[in-house]
């Protein structure tokens, strides 16, 4: 835009009537400030010319003083008589009575002709000293017709070392000869001080100079100037300075600054001096200047402001031309920019069209891919991550038949709907850190259909990248694997859990257990292992059935969980048999509340189906670390308690000690010697006779084995049968009784009867197995010649509780060998008649027990009775045990009881013996 000439004249105008006003502002400013500084110069020459006459009047004065004493002392020594004008002691005291005239504040001293001190008005001890070398004294000395007043130049005090200057008198004798000098050291200091007073301002310096220069008193500083060259380096000169000389030195020195005065003490060899700095001056000068300043820039802003006003109301209307012209060029600009913009973006948006055409046409290709693929497809946004996850778009098919969820119904919503509670927590907040992390992962996880049916599905999520990089979406690809899973957890169970309880069996809980006992060791603490064992569990089962049996180890196996705490741990390892840890033992107290409340709740009575069954238990308690650390050992431990427990009577909790320890050890031996017993012909058979209770004759003997162990001597059969039935053993020593007792009773048959019969006892556990060496018996007996008759063999009724068919038809087999049968201890357990006759029984024994106490009309009487006669309805012969009297016989033969047994006629003996008996023929009738 152009601006118009006669526009431009007249800011031009208004421009230097600006500058003009400002240049006679700042002319008139600079002026002032120049004018007022001069004459604040000249205010402070006048004033330090009027002040150095107060201080050189002030000086004059003191020091007109101090010369009067001098002159007093000079005359009076003068007229004293010739001798003590030379005595020290006369001096001295003239110089201190004349009190009168010394002041306080300075002293005198006498120098001799020759410069040596005499005496001085105070204490100072001055004689001797030399002072010939003071200017003072000099002076005095050669100037013998100048009896003036002298000032010495400054110095220190050869006596009192102090900063002084020396006001002095001639001293001469009437005749006029020199006797010496007068002095008084004045204190420079205290003029100082005066000085210091005085002073106005603090750009004042006065000073007291000495004719040769050197400055007596200042202030400020005046221990710094003290003797200083007071002169202007350019007045100091090689001659011998002048009172003139000096004055015009320090004049001219002040000539030319503003404010400097000095002038000569009348008669003295001294000047005084004042000056006063321009400083103050300049301070002032400074001030005027900024004052000047400012008022020369409201001049300029009231110019500029008044200046712009002027030219703003032409200025307004040229510029809203100019800015119209400019904004018709820039809408063009603008205009042609966005035409461009159009197409490119047209251009762009073609592009956009067909690209979307491509990728709508790949992403149906892809759903068809999709939709038939058997694995579920499901496509999340890639956020939000929080508030439930990413929302779903897309769901295939597979997903939409396995799940049972539409894609409506999934579509926007996100895929916690499929979680629930069995979902896993851990693993969820797995993928929510990968899925923030857009990182690819794989998970197993239980889902939700939307029937509410849990299903497990394996799934591996991906990251969907666009062209650069970012994550735009999830695509997760999922596999049901429920079946795999239930396999899995099966074969688990199988291996952990047992199967009719659902407690941890016995791998599971030594595992545990195994663990606990190391986190003891770790970090102290106590653990109690409980074994317990059901009692008389066997008879629920004869009884009631197997299925009754479990049912009631499904209610044992609750009822222990319901007595343990959290942190306690119960598993059954095997039939009857269960064991509970308890960890986490401040004391016993704890261990014996839950074993008796074990013990309370086992013996409450089990409604099982239709029968109200009871049952007890019997518990062995073992501590770690308390008893051993070792899991095997504790285990141990446990059952040995246990066993002790069923031995003191069942149910009840033994805790396991020491000894119990010591008997399992003795039991072990004695195990491993009874292994060896055998081989080393350490057993003997005995036999005790079976006496015909109608005839008297010995007709049969049951054999009664014995071991003789090389060091504990004879062991009875109730300590090693038990054990050679635990271990096994009794199978092989069964074997051996047999064949020693076929041996005997073919020999006794040959020699003394030849229907002779000997008794066998048969262990149960001998038909356990492989059973019954039947066929070797059947061997035995043949290579000796006899038959089968001649055994008997006593089975306990415990075997026929055990039945099975496996021990009938063993019994059956030893029967067709022509052996008989003979149930022993008949009425001490469950005796079921039905077996009696199965097994075709040939004799029972009546227990010792029924024939102790037997006596007319009692009711082991009418029990032994009811017993034979039952027996002679089953075709049965009877056998009496443990007869030790002749009433005891005699009452057996009247109830008819077929044979009798016990001390009455003879204990068990050896088979020499018993031959004896045989041979003797002797009836053993009472
Ligand atoms: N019903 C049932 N019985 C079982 C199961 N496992 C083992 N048994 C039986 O449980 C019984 C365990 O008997 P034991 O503990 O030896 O003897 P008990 O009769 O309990 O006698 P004591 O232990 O001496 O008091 C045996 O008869 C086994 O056959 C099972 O799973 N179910």
């Amino acid at each position: 835009m152009r601006v118009p000439y006669q526009y431009r004249m007249y800011k031009r105008r208004v421009f230097y009537a600006c500058g003009f006003v400002i240049a006679i502002s700042l002319s008139l400013v600079a002026w002032k400030i120049f004018s007022s500084y001069i004459d604040r110069e000249n205010i402070a020459r006048e004033q330090s010319r009027t002040f150095v006459h107060a201080i050189e009047a002030h000086v004059f004065h003191s020091l007109q003083l101090i010369d009067l004493s001098l002159l007093g002392f000079s005359n009076a020594l003068g007229l004293l008589p010739p001798a003590e004008q030379v005595s020290v002691d006369a001096i001295k005291r003239l110089l201190s009575s004349n009190g009168s005239l010394a002041r306080s504040d300075y002293w005198v001293l006498f120098i001799d002709a020759n410069g040596r001190g005499v005496a001085a008005s105070n204490d100072l001890s001055v004689a001797g000293t030399d002072y010939s070398d003071r200017d003072y004294f000099r002076v005095h000395k050669a100037n013998g017709a100048a009896k003036a007043a002298y000032v010495g130049e400054p110095d220190f005090g050869r006596v009192s070392r102090k900063r002084v200057f020396f006001l002095s008198r001639r001293v001469e004798d009437a005749a006029g000869r020199f006797l010496g000098v007068i002095a008084a050291p004045i204190e420079a200091s205290r003029i100082a001080s005066m000085f210091r007073h005085a002073r106005f301002r603090d750009d004042v310096v006065i000073k007291l100079v000495h004719e040769n220069g050197k400055t007596i008193a200042s202030a400020p500083s005046f221990e710094e100037n003290f003797t200083k060259d007071a002169r202007h380096a350019s007045h100091r000169g090689p001659e011998k300075p002048t009172m003139s000389t000096i004055y015009s030195a320090l004049v001219s020195h002040g000539a030319g600054k503003p404010a400097s005065a000095s002038r000569p003490i009348d008669g003295l060899p001294l000047i005084v001096t004042v000056e006063v700095f321009p400083e103050g001056n300049y301070q002032a000068l400074i001030t005027d200047i900024k004052a000047g300043g400012l008022i020369i820039l409201v001049v300029i802003a009231l110019a500029v402001t008044t200046a712009h006003f002027a030219i703003t109301s032409v200025d307004a209307v040229t510029r809203s031309r100019a800015a119209i012209l400019k904004a018709e060029r820039d809408v063009e600009i603008r205009v042609t920019q966005r035409t461009a913009n159009l197409h490119d973006a047209n251009r762009r948006l073609q592009d956009e069209v067909e690209e979307r055409k491509e990728a709508a046409e790949r992403l149906t290709l892809f759903e068809k891919c999709l939709a038939q693929l058997s694995d579920m497809v499901m496509i999340t946004e890639s956020y939000p991550l929080t508030s439930g996850g990413p929302r779903i778009i897309f769901v295939n098919n597979a997903f939409e038949r396995q799940t049972g969820y539409d894609s409506d119904d999934v579509l926007g919503r996100t895929p916690r709907i499929l979680q629930g509670p069995r979902t896993d927590r851990a693993e969820l907040s797995r993928i929510r850190d990968c899925v923030a992390r857009h990182e690819a992962l794989k998970a197993e996880l239980i889902n939700y259909r939307k029937d509410g049916s849990e299903y497990w599905v394996e799934m591996e999520i991906v990251p969907v990248r666009d062209k650069n990089g970012e994550c735009t979406q999830f695509v997760s690809i999922q596999r049901d694997i429920t079946d795999r899973k239930s396999a899995l957890d099966l074969i688990w169970k199988q291996a952990n859990i047992d199967s009719l309880t659902g407690l941890p069996n016995r791998q599971m809980f030594t595992a545990h257990f195994g663990h606990q006992i190391k986190s003891v060791a770790r970090s102290g603490g106590r653990l109690a292992l409980m074994f317990l064992d059901l009692d008389s569990f066997k008879e629920i089962n004869d009884v009631y059935g197997h299925d009754t049996g479990d049912l009631l180890l499904q209610e044992a196996g609750n009822r222990l969980k319901a007595c343990i705490r959290d942190c306690d741990f119960v598993g059954r390892i095997g039939g009857d048999e269960f064991t509970i840890l308890l960890t986490d033992l401040a004391s016993n107290s704890g261990i014996e509340r839950v074993a008796q409340e074990i013990l309370a709740v086992m013996s409450r009575p089990f409604q099982l189906h239709q029968h109200t069954v009871f049952i007890s238990a019997s518990i062995g308690v073992t501590l770690c670390p308390d008893d051993s650390s070792v899991p095997g050992d504790l285990f141990k431990n446990a059952d040995q308690a246990m066993y002790v427990a069923k031995s003191r009577g069942r149910n009840q909790y033994v805790y396991f000690d020491q000894q119990m320890q010591e008997q399992a050890q003795t039991k072990m031996r004695t195990a491993s010697d009874l292994r060896t017993a055998l081989s080393r012909g350490e057993f003997e058979l005995y036999y005790q006779p079976i006496v015909n209770l109608a005839n008297g004759h010995v007709e049969k003997a049951e054999a009664l084995i014995r071991w003789k162990h090389p060091e504990k001597g004879m062991i009875s059969p109730a300590t090693f049968i038990p054990l050679a039935e635990d271990t096994g053993t009794i199978v092989s020593i069964g074997d051996w009784v047999f064949g020693e007792a076929a041996r005997t009773v073919a020999a006794w048959r040959s020699r003394y009867r030849p229907d002779f019969q000997v008794s066998i006892n048969v262990s149960p556990v001998q038909f356990k197995n492989s059973g019954i060496p039947h066929k070797k018996w059947v061997a035995t007996l043949e290579s000796l010649g006899t038959t089968g008759d001649g055994i008997v063999v006593e089975i306990t009724e415990r075997l026929l509780l055990d039945v099975e068919d496996s021990v009938r038809r063993q019994l059956l087999m030893l029967r067709e060998a022509g052996m008989k049968m003979s149930l022993d201890d008949f009425g001490t357990g469950y005796s079921s008649l039905s077996y009696l006759k199965k097994l075709n029984i040939d004799f029972i024994k009546i227990d010792q027990s029924f024939v102790s106490a037997l006596a007319m009309d009692s009711e082991d009487m009418i029990l032994c009775e009811a017993m034979i006669a039952m027996a002679h309805k089953l075709g049965l012969k009877v056998v009496a045990e443990g007869i030790e009297t002749a009433a005891q016989c005699s009452l057996l033969r009247t109830i008819g009881c077929d044979f009798g047994q016990g001390y009455h006629f003879s204990k068990p003996v050896r088979a020499s013996l018993f031959e004896e008996l045989l041979q003797s023929h002797s009836a053993l009738m009472a």
